[in-house]
């Protein structure tokens, strides 16, 4: 195994030091260490950060690489500055069995770039009308403990019951795509002036609140974890709010997007800005910044959504929502929330590392702890450019946007999967 010296960093923002990884693990730190055996990297100015963890991530294998696949999805992470990704299930065939978390997870191993933990569906085929195999994929190689229909909404109540049932047995994580179907048929985009004005049909704040309220009864019925996907509205804000006061055990993330991006992107008629939910206004995005930082919202995932080009390079009606995020999340993060180094630790690392039971990631580095962590200049700047990005596809919604923040290297057990910006395989 490689050791590696980082000279003169600063983790989390606190004074320069010296961090010695070895063995897999940061064996030391301290001020003037020496290890002749060990690579020495000039860490002054750069922050390290534990490695971050994205509960939210379309890796697209099996059935759409052409898309993404498990690999180059995992480089994208990495260059990203993650050390591990939930893969959702919405693949093709849908992760709904033992035999597809295991490839997945086992095409995860052999990248070797990234943890990938396969997420399952709940229902068969993402259907919405019988239960997956949840138990099969729980005992499987994968260990799987979150389970979600992202894309779809387990719309049925009494589905949605059971399936929370089912999973408290083994303490795992229902995490839902909140949108009532039937008040989101034909939507293009949120429900608001915007809309109206371009005359593209809408997709009401309220579709997501009601499911959420309903979720969060039905989890504190039955006394199990929910976690809900992609909040987009100030409404869900003050439903998870009450929720949380009342102590249900339920736990909510954002993405990048939705904490910068206004359903104004959708006057330029480009797909890019097409996303489930959708960009929504600017006193969503005060709220959902706000309760990122009260802890309402717990963490930010990424929702990195690959398309190939012909489902996003047509026209609006016809394009597929998602956009990407795993490369640019960090920098996201740094212009909407500052260097503030211990929140972006918690919402992007350490939360998203305990609800997913990840127990090797989300650990502040220091002495003892594994060396999955993530090195940061926060003084960069750089200017998006889509082909040059790591995923296999571009549908990147900050093309030629200049943001703060570049990931100088990344450590996954203490083996660079990054160094100098650059995938190291
Ligand atoms: N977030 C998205 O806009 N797209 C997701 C699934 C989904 O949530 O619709 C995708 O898989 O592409």
């Amino acid at each position: 195994m490689n050791s590696y010296l980082l000279r003169n960093v600063s983790v989390l923002g606190a004074a320069p030091t010296d961090l010695l990884i070895r063995d897999g693990v940061v064996a030391e730190t301290g001020a003037g260490l020496s290890a002749s055996d060990a690579t020495v990297i000039d860490a002054a100015g750069l922050v390290a950060l534990p490695g971050l963890v994205d509960l939210h991530t379309h890796l697209r294998e099996p059935g759409r690489e052409d898309a993404e696949t498990v690999e180059t999805g995992s480089r994208a992470a990495a260059l990203g500055g993650y050390t591990a990704v939930c893969a959702m299930a919405n693949t093709s065939p849908v992760a709904d069995t033992a035999g597809v978390v295991e490839q997945v997870w086992r095409l995860g191993r052999e990248a070797g770039l990234v943890d990938v933990q396969p997420i399952g569906a709940v229902t068969v085929g993402l259907a919405g009308e019988r239960l997956a195999e949840l138990g099969a994929m729980a005992e499987s190689a994968a260990r799987v403990r979150i389970f979600s229909d992202d894309g779809h909404c387990v719309a049925d109540p009494r589905l949605m019951r059971r399936a929370l049932e089912y999973v408290k047995a083994f303490d795992g994580i229902i995490a839902q795509h909140a949108e009532e179907p039937r008040l989101t048929e034909g939507a293009q985009m949120h429900e608001g002036e915007v809309s109206t004005r371009l005359g593209l049909t809408g997709w009401p704040a309220v579709a997501e609140e009601a499911i959420i309220a309903r979720d969060v009864l039905l989890a504190e019925h039955v006394g199990s974890r929910l976690h809900v996907c992609h909040v987009s509205t100030a409404g869900s804000v003050e439903v998870l709010r009450q929720a949380k006061a009342r102590g249900v055990r339920v736990t909510a993330e954002v993405t990048p997007h939705h904490l910068l991006l206004t359903d104004t992107s959708a006057e330029t008629y480009d797909p890019v800005f097409k996303v489930n939910p959708p960009l929504r206004t600017a006193s969503d995005i005060a709220a959902l910044r706000a309760a990122l930082v009260d802890g309402v919202i717990d963490i930010i995932a990424t929702d990195h959504a690959p398309h190939a080009v012909e489902d996003k390079e047509c026209e609006w009606a016809y394009a597929r929502p998602g956009m990407l995020g795993l490369e640019t999340a960090l920098s996201i993060a740094l212009d909407v929330l500052g260097p503030e180094w211990d929140l972006i630790a918690e919402r992007m690392s350490r939360a998203p590392a305990r609800i997913a039971g990840l127990t090797e990631h989300g650990h502040d580095p220091a002495p003892g702890v594994p060396a999955n962590l993530t090195l940061v200049d926060p003084a960069a700047r750089r200017v998006i450019e889509p082909a040059e990005l790591a995923s296999r596809s571009r549908n990147t919604p900050y093309a030629r946007m200049t943001l703060p923040g570049r990931i100088v290297a990344t450590f996954l057990r203490g083996e660079a999967t990054v160094l100098d910006g650059k995938a190291v395989k």
